[in-house]
């Protein structure tokens, strides 16, 4: 039988074990508190995904060494700004040959790291051959109550993905492949960002037409960054980007939507981080890419307002105000850099 360990045991990790129970692996999460361990070995992790009957293959430790002894399969399912920490310790007591699965969505705060990056940091260049990120349009209460999904499993090695797909695939869990690790990274780390705009717009009291305004600029914006650091343009039109930007932009499960609404209603940012009680990875993204779009010489105007609010004290009204009077702008310009030529479009 497949030991899958799960490093964390939030409600990623918990809504993920039970798609690789139901298919009857055992599955083992790694949780810091034992307070958390016991809700989870009681059959609901009740902090963190409440009113899900967890499945009797689904058991909790809080001993790093135990849960990882001897898995085929490492899942880290941590808040990103944990992964590197986390990693370090964890790798000495990984089988040489486990297959390592990401799902966090987030870079790495100190250094402007993609995560996969991180781990080749850590783990060696070479150990990037059994790395995969596994993202796309997937809220944890959804796919714990068994709700059709589909993701998608980036990774270098071809083989790693395919193993991972196999291993996820269920009828209600549909996962693709796809070689573009940076695509895949970037797109579910900067969504969170939007999201937090359109829920500070939603916060104001503003209607569908500035959050789909938003969504579209927002992937715009995405798409130009992505595209400067190495990502597939098409990876952006695909499940990792838009199909997750679409989630987390709508869904009133999304932290990042629920943390932007508070603060649209005026909530301080720290108010409404400690509202939300789960991680809200957007908070931290929009630092690093506010950094990235310095480093790369992008234009990222509503990651800019939004970094502006969140750590410059700019309300969210000047925000829209700087944002609706910027300077006049051919819409796909904007996305290919002043590669298009008007003629052609005309
Ligand atoms: N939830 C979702 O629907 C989805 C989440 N993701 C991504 O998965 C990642 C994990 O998120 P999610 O499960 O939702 O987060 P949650 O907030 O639900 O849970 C976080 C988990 O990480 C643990 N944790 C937090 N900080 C540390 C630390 N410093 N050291 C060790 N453990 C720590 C928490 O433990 P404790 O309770 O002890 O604090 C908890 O087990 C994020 O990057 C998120 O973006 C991706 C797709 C979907
Ligand atoms: O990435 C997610 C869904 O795909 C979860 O988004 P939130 O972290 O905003 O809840």
């Amino acid at each position: 039988m497949t030991k899958v360990a799960m490093v964390g045991a939030g409600s990623w990790a918990t809504a993920l074990a039970l798609v690789l129970a139901r298919k009857n692996m055992r599955v083992v999460l790694w949780s810091r508190r034992q307070e958390l361990a016991d809700l989870i070995n009681q059959g609901e992790n009740s902090r963190y995904l409440p009113g899900i009957t967890l499945h009797p293959g689904i058991t909790a430790e809080t001993d790093l060494e135990k849960v990882l002894f001897d898995a085929q399969v490492v899942v880290f399912a941590v808040p990103s700004h944990c992964f590197r920490d986390l990693l370090i310790k964890s790798w000495p007591l990984i089988r040489p040959d486990a297959t390592i699965i990401n799902v966090a969505k987030g870079l790495d705060e100190s250094t402007l790291l993609r995560l996969s990056q991180v781990y080749a940091e850590e783990a060696g260049e070479a150990a990037l051959d059994r790395y995969v990120v596994l993202s796309g349009p997937s809220h944890a209460e959804e796919v714990g109550r068994n709700i059709p999904t589909a993701v998608v499993a980036a990774s270098r090695n071809l083989a790693t993905a395919e193993l991972v797909q196999d291993l996820f695939m269920s009828p209600n869990f549909r996962v693709y492949t796809n070689p573009d690790v940076v695509g895949v990274e970037l797109g579910g780390a900067l969504k969170n960002i939007i999201a937090l705009g359109t829920g500070v717009a939603d916060g104001l009291g503003f209607g569908d037409n500035t959050k789909a305004a938003m969504m579209t600029r927002g992937l715009a914006e995405i798409t130009r960054l992505g595209f400067s650091m190495g990502a597939n343009l098409l990876t952006f039109a695909g499940l990792a980007g838009v199909g997750d930007l679409i989630v987390t932009c709508t869904s009133m499960h999304s932290r990042n939507r629920r943390c932007g609404i508070e603060i649209g209603k005026g909530k301080s940012l720290a108010e409404a981080v400690a509202s939300v009680q789960m991680v809200v990875e957007g908070v931290r993204t929009t630092k690093v890419a506010w950094q990235l779009a310095r480093r790369q010489g992008i234009e990222m105007p509503i990651t800019d307002q939004i970094y502006q609010v969140l750590f410059n004290n700019l309300t969210p009204r000047e925000a829209v105000l700087n944002l609706m009077s910027r300077g006049k702008k051919l819409e796909l310009e904007e996305v290919t850099g002043g590669n298009i030529s008007w003629t052609l479009h005309n």
